[in-house]
């Protein structure tokens, strides 16, 4: 069984960069269907969900070829089946985000249906709606949903009933090819979506509003391969700016390669925890909290306080020195990682979407499960200020949105490694 395995007390010191947003390279990759011919990807994260949404792309008959690391060239001339299949959608649910291209370009789609995962229901249903008003039909039938688009889609008025972001992407790229016209009200705002915008607007599409609440399409006859890096992961800059305020030396934790407008909620709000921040010529630099102070923190869509960074602020809020609320609002499951912070000695206590967080003066390495990814990086940092040995398992889950998150922690001075240990065994 692999673990990660931290010893607690060490200071970090030093400059990180991260790398391209999982959230956005997702979509970019997706998005390279509705084009044929070659779209070359810079700035993509070496990480286990960019690989399994490689096997969604390659299994539909595009090739790929790994220019460099972070470098993708994806060929989607020969691209002749419409299937996101089940062992690919239940590896990662992003992998829905084909559904919209492959009806904008082929006027089709089989995907496997979703299912929920552990951090709730996670329905599509806004999807579909959407999907249906531009003229898709569905039916579903063996755990995939059949989407027709054969005549043809028109542009047509979504109001998305919540600002849901995959729904809002899948919209996007099927409407780029419909005829006419698409208003989306009530869109998604988050800078993937305005990544994602700009990158179709640099193959053709005809895009206003992103970003906004009210975005416009124009449905354009055809779109063409194009270039574009993808925007820098605001998640895990901000994973690493909790980790310099948790256990920053006295000369702080740099923090590179990303938007800081894209974190400003989430600064906001460690601001108001006593944690201090400096701007440097190639981000941000958050420096440790002698004290910290205790928050109420709301997960809500962007540029509300994002629900993937909720995980994270709930470790600094363990130590806060008073008692802190934190709900969460975007999913419904999104606090089983707090029974596994209680094992390392924080006090929580969880009613419905709110958890009640009562700071302790320390907390104690523990053996512990990563429940999800947020989950687990966040497990990794309470290892770092936690006394005695932290062990995480089920670090897969961390896997999938983080490159190198232990080697990037080793480099900023952590004792933080990966390790091997016998899977437990029950008679
Ligand atoms: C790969 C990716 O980009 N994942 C991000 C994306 O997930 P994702 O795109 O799945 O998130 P959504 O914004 O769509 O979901 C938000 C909420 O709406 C619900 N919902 C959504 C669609 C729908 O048709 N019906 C429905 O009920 C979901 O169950 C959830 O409770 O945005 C989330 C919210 O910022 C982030 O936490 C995820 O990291
Ligand atoms: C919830 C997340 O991702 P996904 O939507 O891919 O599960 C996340 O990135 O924290």
């Amino acid at each position: 069984m692999d673990i990660i395995r931290v010893q607690g007390g060490r200071k970090l010191e030093g400059s990180v960069a991260v790398s391209g947003a999982k959230n956005s390279a997702l979509k970019l990759m997706a998005a390279t269907l509705l084009a044929p011919g070659v779209t070359t990807l810079t700035n993509v994260p070496d990480i286990s969900d960019v690989h399994v949404m490689g096997k969604v792309l390659k299994h539909m008959g595009a090739e790929i070829e790994v220019v460099d690391k972070h470098t993708l060239a994806i060929d989607t001339s020969e691209v002749n089946s419409w299937e996101a299949p089940y062992e690919l959608v239940a590896k990662m649910r992003a992998s829905t985000a084909v559904m919209g291209p492959l009806l904008g370009r082929f006027g089709k789609a089989k995907i496997a249906m979703p299912g929920g995962c552990n951090l709730g229901a996670r329905k599509i249903d806004m999807h579909i709606l959407g999907l249906e008003a531009l003229g898709v039909s569905f039916d579903t039938e063996h755990g995939y949903i059949y989407a027709d688009a054969t005549k043809g889609m028109t542009g047509s008025d979504v109001t998305l009933e919540f600002a849901s972001v995959g729904a809002t992407e899948n919209l996007i790229m099927a409407a780029v090819r419909a005829e006419g016209t698409t208003l989306i009200d009530n869109a998604a705002r988050e800078p993937e979506i305005v990544d994602l915008a700009e990158m179709l607007t640099k193959m053709g599409a005809k895009i206003e509003g992103a970003g906004t609440p009210l975005v416009r399409i124009e449905g354009v006859p055809e779109l063409h391969p194009t270039e574009h890096r993808v925007v820098g992961d605001r998640i895990e800059a901000g994973t690493f700016l909790v980790a310099g305020a948790l256990a920053a030396g006295s000369r702080g934790v740099e923090v590179t390669g990303f938007n800081p407008v894209h974190l400003t909620m989430v600064i906001r709000k460690l601001e108001a925890m006593g944690i201090s921040f400096e701007r440097t010529e190639a981000g941000m630099r958050a420096m440790r909290a002698e004290t910290i102070r205790p928050i109420d923190i709301q997960t809500l869509p962007f540029p509300g306080f994002p629900t993937d960074m909720q995980a994270q602020a709930m470790v600094l809020s363990a130590l806060a020195d008073g008692s802190s609320i934190i709900t969460e609002n975007i999913f419904e499951n999104r606090f089983m990682f707090a029974s596994e912070l209680v094992r390392m000695g924080a006090d929580i206590h969880i009613e419905s979407h709110h958890a009640m967080i009562h700071g302790v003066r320390s907390l104690s390495g523990a053996q512990v499960v990563s429940p999800d990814l947020r989950g687990g990086a966040a497990l990794v940092l309470a290892g770092l200020v936690a006394e005695g040995t932290t062990e995480v398992s089920a670090v897969h889950h961390i896997a999938r949105g983080y490159e190198a998150f232990v080697e990037k922690l080793s480099a900023l001075g952590a004792y933080v490694e990966h390790a091997s240990v016998p899977d437990p065994e029950f008679d």
